[in-house]
């Protein structure tokens, strides 16, 4: 019986998505969560955002903070050559494992490495345990006040290199105040907004694009 929403999704996806197809479980979850339950998913118009900044990006090493329930993993990889590394963090045990499930339906399993634990734990130990020299690109979407912590301890770890994109959602909705004026004012970032809409709803939402200098 599902109990928890993620877990509701989980089935609805297993019901109605195509194995080994990842827009179908893409299309699969915004169904569900336009239509009975709502999810903070990044969702299809953030989506498109999120595609387009990826795609001309390139990226062979992919970090994301904040799996949830994989959507966003599922958006980015799937758009990914072969032998790209993408890892992605979550602390909660339970939306791990749904993301899992999830990640391994839509047939991408092998780019994927969730990392189960906290990102101030995991990001300094992506160096030497995951054997990452850079990051390419960043997708951020865990708590909104870590967003600023979190992209300093990249800094500080020294995972960015000039033309890392940093990527972050919700900048309006919820927002992250401290994290925009950081990148936007501390002279280490190029940064660009993306105006868009909250997953699932008419209010206004973007995304903030911050490109390392170096
Ligand atoms: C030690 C902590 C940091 N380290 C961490 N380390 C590892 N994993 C972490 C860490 N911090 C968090 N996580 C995980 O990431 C996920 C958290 C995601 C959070 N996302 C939102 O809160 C949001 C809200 C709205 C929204 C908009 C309008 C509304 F009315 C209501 C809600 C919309 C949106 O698009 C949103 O992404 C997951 C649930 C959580 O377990
Ligand atoms: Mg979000």
């Amino acid at each position: 019986l599902c109990q928890t929403k993620e877990q509701r999704i989980l089935d609805f996806v297993l019901k109605n998505a195509v194995r080994g197809d990842p827009q179908s479980v893409i299309d699969n979850i915004d169904k569900y969560c336009s239509q009975r339950e709502w999810s903070m998913n990044v969702g299809n118009e953030k989506g498109i955002i999120l595609d387009n900044v990826v795609k001309e990006s390139n990226p062979s090493t992919i970090l994301e903070l904040g799996t949830y329930c994989g959507y966003s993993a599922v958006r980015i990889c799937r758009l990914l050559k072969p032998g790209v590394r993408f890892f992605t963090v979550e602390f909660n045990p339970a939306y791990a494992a749904v993301a899992k499930q999830i990640i391994e339906f839509a047939g991408l399993i092998d780019k994927v490495q969730v990392l189960e634990g906290s990102t101030g734990d995991i990001i300094p130990q992506l160096k030497k345990k995951y054997e990452v020299d850079t990051l390419d690109f960043v997708f951020v979407d865990h708590w909104k006040d870590k967003y600023k912590p979190d992209t300093q301890l990249l800094e500080k770890c020294n995972l960015l290199r000039k033309g890392s994109v940093v990527l972050a959602d919700n900048v309006i909705v919820p927002g992250a105040p401290d994290f925009l004026e950081y990148v936007r004012n501390c002279g280490k970032y190029d940064c660009t907004n993306f105006p868009s809409f909250l997953e699932y709803m008419d209010e206004k939402d973007a995304l903030e694009k911050a490109v390392f200098r170096g």
